[in-house]
């Protein structure tokens, strides 16, 4: 368990974190997202114990990572993997010598390091690759070793600052999957920083957006993408400037547990009222299509319409 209260963070006198208030279970999976330079790198690097804090704590697993000595914050870091958007491969060294890298500095014993390279290369699906150097990977490739490399000494928690980032979607998506699976299999908690809203929905279950170094929004990712605070307006940037100036705007969410209801059809069989549908923005989230749709309707429709959707137990919101 991550335990982060009142954190505080300044560079040069200029607050970077401003009372940053999360809780992160054991094995979870967890996202944080915001505007670049909101202080999302600086949180991982916190947690990892690579940069200090001014005030607050951060417990891991009930212990304040202020309270540790020196060697106590080096065997915290042996406990949290951490990968990059830009891999971090050294490029002399082969997939073997980067996987093996953590061992060798923990002073392994080479029989344990050739077991323990080989299980993980198994895990990345990149045995086969095990005598390549970085310069013969695809981006994907690369970003498998570091995520091995990152395993390698077992650690509790994975910090992935824009793993995926630097990859085209499909590849994206194969990590993520890869992240999954380690998350599940391992019982790993997943700690991810990423922009893409997608990633965010299939690799976390639990999400903070940051705003100016402070927490604008928490909780489970399918609730805040279903109630669209303004913290994630402003990340998506959607602006409905040309909606229809007569009749009345709702967005209507579908969301996993009404994502498979023809809500269309049903209003205008069920009420014999048109809907002009405007806009949509559906995404695939477990499986299922979920996301909004912007509808017109005549004035006279309207507090007909919000009742049907209030009985049916959809979420909706008049747009201005
Ligand atoms: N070591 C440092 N010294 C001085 N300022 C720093 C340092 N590290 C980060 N900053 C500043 O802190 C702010 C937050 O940076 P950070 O990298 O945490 O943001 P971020 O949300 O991860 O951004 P991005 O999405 O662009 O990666 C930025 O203004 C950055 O310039």
């Amino acid at each position: 368990m991550i335990e982060i209260v009142e954190l505080e963070k300044s560079f040069n006198g200029i607050g970077i974190l401003k009372g940053i208030n999360i809780n992160i279970p054991k094995g979870s999976r967890y996202g944080l997202i915001g505007r670049s330079g909101t202080g999302k790198s600086t949180l991982l690097r916190c947690i990892n114990a690579l940069e200090d804090y001014d005030r607050g704590e951060l417990k891991i697993d009930g212990v304040d990572i202020k309270s540790l000595s020196k060697r106590e914050l080096k065997y915290l870091r042996r406990d949290i993997g951490m990968v990059f958007q830009d891999f971090s491969l050294l490029g002399s060294l082969n997939v073997y010598d980067n996987i093996s890298l953590p061992l060798k500095c923990w002073g392994y014993n080479n029989n344990y390091i050739n077991n323990r390279v080989n299980e993980l290369a198994e895990v990345i699906g990149l045995r086969e690759k095990i005598q390549s150097r970085p310069k013969e990977l695809s981006g994907g490739q690369k970003q498998r070793v570091a995520i091995a490399r990152a395993l390698a000494l077992n650690p509790k928690i994975l910090l992935c600052d824009e793993a995926t980032s630097a990859l085209d979607p499909k590849t994206a998506q194969e990590i993520v999957q890869l992240l999954n699976n380690i998350n599940k299999e391992l019982g790993i908690t997943l700690v991810t920083v990423t922009h893409q809203l997608s990633i965010l929905k299939n690799v976390c279950d639990e999400v903070s957006i940051l705003e100016n170094g402070k927490i604008a929004n928490q909780g489970n990712v399918n609730d805040i993408f279903t109630k669209k605070p303004e913290s994630l307006m402003n990340l998506i940037g959607v602006k409905y400037a040309s909606l229809p100036r007569s009749g009345v705007n709702i967005e209507i969410f579908l969301t996993e547990s009404n994502s498979e209801v023809a809500i269309i059809s049903h209003i205008s069989r069920d009420l014999g009222v048109d809907c002009l549908i405007i806009d949509t923005n559906m995404e695939v989230y477990n499986g299922k299509h979920v996301g909004s749709l912007v509808v017109n309707i005549s004035d006279e429709e309207f507090s007909k319409v919000i009742s049907y959707l209030d009985y049916k137990e959809f979420i909706w919101n008049k747009l201005k």
